[in-house]
């Protein structure tokens, strides 16, 4: 339980009678470290995903020791319970250390030990942590049989380790850059399942020789007591780049925004064009190619040809169950329909809860979105297996422009861990990888409407002729890379569905990413909501 002050079971200067090998196994030890400094660390910390519940206690789930000669770190399972929510388990290594200059940022407790005066403190913040598990990972054996496994793959080179530090980017879980050319990421929320993000790097990378992923170097997992396969860390190649195709996309519409002044642009005159419809270069007419420039539109085409080939290799497997494509049933049928109307009454109750935080154009939106609740809760029920022909496989899930590095002229695709919201079992099922195609359409509108909010009064055209534009481009966007994508997956075998089908589901799943986002918005960032507000309403008003 998360005492208050006056009940805490440990009191400074904290004192222990015990050595740092056995203080695991020391009770009294545990149950205050857990009630008093853990239940409050963790709060503080950027990984931790429990924010927006309220924490009513910590309980060490499992732990396990990484070891060489006198140097003892331990891992720790912690189980999180809420008051109201599902529990969560975090992975946290921690070590203890006697240097005052160590961690100076990030100490968990100063205490004493056996007459030794240090800190625990989370080891990924210490060198020699960082280089053993690196080693153990370079020396492994393939029949490792230990609770804690290394693995490494094939693809793994280095001979020795030479340097680590912290990759410092704003992420959910802690990625240390390995001697300038590998990224060693450790997850912090953890599941009793191998993390897809290790599944679908190891089958892309390793299995599939796609390149257009960081290539799969090894893992860590740990065995637990019911024998499930925890993966702890994923080591991977660093893909030199010039930052993520958001940031791209940002910079590439702010420029085509200001070209409307520029080329003195009267937007009511801009060619449009049928949603969905696949179109070629030369099929774009000339004025948007006169005011957007050709090079994004063949940006677009990079991105759509890497997209197809991860899911190509993503639906070319025939042994491993984990992956085989399959059809759409009456049991995925009812799956999606019940978690999408869960969601959606989730949503309708975030939204009714936080309307205060709502202003302007979202607080109009959002009437609107209330009022029209029924008609959206249809549009998920409209789903019939038995009408759809296309095949189902593992998709990236949460696949977005920030996922995305740019890296030259072209593009690599990380981040394979799924929707954060979704359980570990429905993060691996098998989709329409048009969904992962739905999921970028709403990004390219994400950057569109973000650029309009953030930098609108540098234009001089109103808010009205600036969404004009914006969706005008939005489907010349979403028209060249459909070409691209779906060309590719044919010529590949790959089966997405007959026209009808393919407009379905990208309809059905752009609806479904709106509303996800809508949820994750009005957790995250209120002023936000605006972009998925839009974009349902959008689709709701788009018969076409
Ligand atoms: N292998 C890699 N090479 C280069 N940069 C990477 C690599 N992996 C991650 N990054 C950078 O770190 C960021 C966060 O990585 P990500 O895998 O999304 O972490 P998290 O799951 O913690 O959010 C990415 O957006 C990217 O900028
Ligand atoms: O942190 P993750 O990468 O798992 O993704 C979550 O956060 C994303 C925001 O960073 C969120 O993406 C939404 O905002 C993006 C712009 O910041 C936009 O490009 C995406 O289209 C939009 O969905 C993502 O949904 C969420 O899962």
């Amino acid at each position: 339980m998360v005492k208050k002050k006056q009940e805490s079971l440990l009191q400074p200067p904290y004192v222990f009678d015990v050595e740092w090998e056995s203080l695991l196994d020391h009770k009294p030890f545990i149950k205050a470290f857990l009630s008093d400094i853990l239940s409050e660390y963790i709060l503080r910390q950027r990984w931790y995903g429990g924010k927006s519940s309220k924490l009513k206690y910590i309980e060490l789930h499992q732990y396990f020791r990484i070891q060489q000669h006198d140097e003892v770190y331990y891992g720790l399972l912690l189980e999180i319970n809420f008051e109201e929510a599902f529990y969560q388990h975090y992975f946290l290594p921690i070590a203890f250390v006697s240097d005052e200059s160590f961690a100076k940022e990030d100490r968990i407790l100063p205490l004493t030990i056996k007459d030794q005066t240090g800190f625990i403190i989370d080891a990924i913040n210490l060198e020699a942590f960082r280089k053993l598990v690196f080693e153990r990972i370079m020396t492994s054996l393939s029949n490792d049989r230990t609770p804690v496994r290394y693995h490494k793959s094939e693809l793994f080179k280095e001979t020795e380790y030479r340097s680590s530090k912290f990759m410092g980017l704003e992420q959910s879980n802690t990625s240390v850059i390995i001697n300038d050319n590998s990224v060693i990421k450790f997850f912090r929320r953890i599941y009793a399942d191998k993390n897809p993000d290790f599944e679908m790097s190891q089958f892309l990378s390793e299995k599939k020789g796609f390149k257009n992923t960081p290539a799969y170097l090894g893992s860590i997992s740990f065995i637990d007591k019911d024998n499930d396969n925890i993966t702890i860390a994923l080591l991977q190649e660093l893909v030199p780049n010039q930052g993520d195709a958001w940031e791209f996309m940002l910079k590439e519409v702010h420029k085509v925004f200001a070209n409307l002044e520029y080329k003195r642009i009267d937007v009511s005159r801009l060619p449009s064009i049928e949603m969905f419809k696949g179109l070629q270069i030369k099929d774009v007419p000339p004025e948007i190619i006169d005011w957007a420039g050709l090079s994004i539109f063949l940006r677009l085409q990079g991105m759509a040809r890497r997209t197809a080939e991860m899911h190509i290799a993503l639906g070319s497997e025939f042994e491993d169950t984990a992956f085989t494509p399959t059809h759409f049933n009456s049991d995925y049928e009812v799956w999606l329909k019940n978690r999408l109307l869960y969601q959606f009454q989730n949503r309708l109750n975030s939204v009714e809860n936080n309307l205060h935080k709502l202003e302007g154009r979202a607080a109009e939106l959002v009437k609107e979105f209330l009022e029209r609740k029924n008609e959206i809760r249809r549009r998920f029920v409209h789903f019939d297996w038995t009408k759809l022909k296309g095949e189902r496989i593992r998709v990236h899930g949460d696949y977005h422009l920030g996922q995305i590095l740019v890296n030259n002229e072209d593009f690599y695709l990380l981040d394979f861990e799924g929707e954060p919201e979704s359980t570990i079992r429905d993060r691996k099922v098998k989709h329409p990888p048009l969904k992962d195609v739905a999921g970028i359409f709403r990004s390219f509108h994400y950057a569109i409407y973000a650029n309009i909010f953030n930098n609108g009064e540098k234009y001089p055209y109103s808010q009205e002729e600036l969404f004009k534009a914006g969706e005008t481009l939005y489907r010349f966007f979403i028209g060249v890379f459909l070409d691209t994508y779906v060309g590719l997956i044919q010529e590949n075998n790959l089966n997405i569905g007959y026209h009808q089908e393919r407009i379905f589901i990208l309809k059905y799943s752009l609806l479904e990413k709106a509303v996800y986002e809508l949820g994750y918005e009005m957790n995250s960032r209120p002023r936000w909501a605006v972009i998925p507000l839009e974009g349902i309403l959008g689709i709701i008003n788009d018969t076409k």
